[in-house]
Formats: structure tokens, C-alpha cells, sequence
């Protein structure tokens, strides 16, 4: 029997994906290096923002358990509302927070965030501590213009590390003093990290989309007493 060569292709790669799925209890997933891969986007005000894209891949088996509700260990997602400056806003979209010392709902997160807390250490002087996911189900969960301002950062410089996964949603970032936005389309296993002075003298937002537009998991970790 002859082959061509996309079928023994096709095939081998079935198999490829067969025994990781197999052999690894995380799905396949992988956090890449960071080191030199973080690009730095220096914005006005004290404020910057660093991307490093694809920094986790093969995370569609997390991304699945993190959205799956029933299995034990789920993420208890729940709506939210929120006091942003003097009001109450509802938000649209499911959130879950994972405060210092609660295990996260996959040793990946826990991964994730040791290396982040590694590699910042020496800028940021102290770990990430706190997990923050949110699920924007489709293109009309979204999240208004603000800034993690709750706790300390509403004074003080912070960083705040999100990790993206599932569908590609804008990350919108715009200075308070006036001026443009910058945009960032955040695809599945992409990092970005918010620093220096961004809370305060910017504000970021996941717009709403009118494309058609899969479900995203975004998970933020930040620091002791910063929300
Ligand atoms: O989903 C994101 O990437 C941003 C979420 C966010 O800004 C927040 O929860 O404070
Ligand atoms: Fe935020």
C-alpha cells in the first residue's frame, strides 16, 4: 500500500499527540523561557508593559479543565460585581480569585507563577502571590476602562502578569492624563505584564467584540494586598 507523504505525515502526528496526551498528566502544555523572549514597551508616566508571546504552549487540555465546572477541584466561577472608583459596575464576565496560599486549580498556574515571581524578583522585590481568573464566555463579555487600583497599588508601583488563553481578545491600555490607546490582540499562552506606575497613571480594558469570538481565560497574578 502506497502513502503519500501528508498521510504517514497526518498519522505521525496523530500519534505525536496520542502519546503526549498520554504520558503527561498537564496535557502537553509548556512554559517557554523568559529571559531575553520579554520585549519591553516603555509607555508615559513611570508606566510599562512587557510581552512575551506564546510563552505557554499546548495549553488547550488546561484551558479545558479550567473552564470545566464539573470535574473535582473546578474553578468556582461566579459573577461578578465591582466597586471600581465610587461606583458598583456590573461586569460581564465569570471571575474566580485565588488568594495567597490557596492552591490553583492546575500545578501549571503554580508553574507560571514561580517563574514569574523568579524572573521579576530582582526588579519587583518581592513574589507574586495571588491569582485572579476571568472568563469572558464570548464577544460581549468584556471588562470596563480601569486600573487595579484596590489596595496598594492605588499608591504605589506593582506589577500585575497576565497569562492568556483560549481566543484572541484586544488588551487595551490608555493614559489617564489623555492621549492614544495601545492595543494588544492576547492569543492563546501569550504573557503581558503591566508595570512601574501602569495602574495608577493608565487604565486598561478587554473591549466588547461584534465578531464572532471563542471563549477566553485570563489569569493575573499580582502581588500581596494588591487587587
Ligand atoms: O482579562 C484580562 O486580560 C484583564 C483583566 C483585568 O484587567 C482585571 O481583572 O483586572
Ligand atoms: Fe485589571
Amino acid at each position: 500500500m502506497e502513502h503519500t507523504f501528508d498521510e504517514a505525515y497526518d498519522s505521525a502526528v496523530d500519534i505525536a499527540v496520542q502519546a503526549s496526551l498520554f504520558d503527561d498528566p498537564t496535557g502537553g502544555a509548556r512554559l517557554g523561557p523568559l529571559g531575553t523572549s520579554v520585549r519591553r514597551r516603555v509607555l508615559t508616566d513611570g508606566a510599562w508593559v512587557d510581552v512575551r508571546p506564546g510563552w505557554l504552549t499546548g495549553s488547550e487540555l488546561l484551558f479545558a479543565d479550567l473552564a470545566d465546572t464539573d470535574r473535582p477541584g473546578a474553578v468556582p466561577w461566579r459573577a461578578e460585581r465591582r466597586q471600581m472608583y465610587d461606583r458598583v459596575v456590573d461586569v460581564p464576565r465569570l471571575v474566580s480569585f485565588y488568594d495567597q496560599d490557596v492552591p490553583l486549580p492546575d500545578p501549571l498556574l503554580t508553574e507560571a507563577r514561580d517563574a514569574l515571581s523568579a524572573h521579576y524578583l530582582p526588579e519587583l522585590g518581592e513574589p507574586f502571590t495571588t491569582a485572579g481568573l476571568c472568563f469572558y464566555r464570548d464577544g460581549s463579555d468584556s471588562v470596563a476602562w480601569h486600573g487595579d487600583t484596590i489596595g496598594r497599588s492605588r499608591t504605589e508601583d506593582t506589577m500585575v502578569a497576565i497569562v492568556s488563553l483560549g481566543a484572541a481578545r484586544t488588551l487595551a491600555l490608555r493614559p489617564r492624563s489623555g492621549g492614544p490607546a495601545v492595543r494588544y490582540a492576547l492569543g492563546h499562552g501569550d504573557l503581558l505584564v503591566m508595570g512601574g506606575s501602569c495602574q495608577r497613571t493608565w487604565e486598561h480594558a478587554v473591549p466588547k467584540t461584534a465578531r464572532p469570538t471563542g471563549p477566553r481565560i485570563s489569569v493575573q497574578f499580582r502581588t500581596r494586598g494588591v487587587r
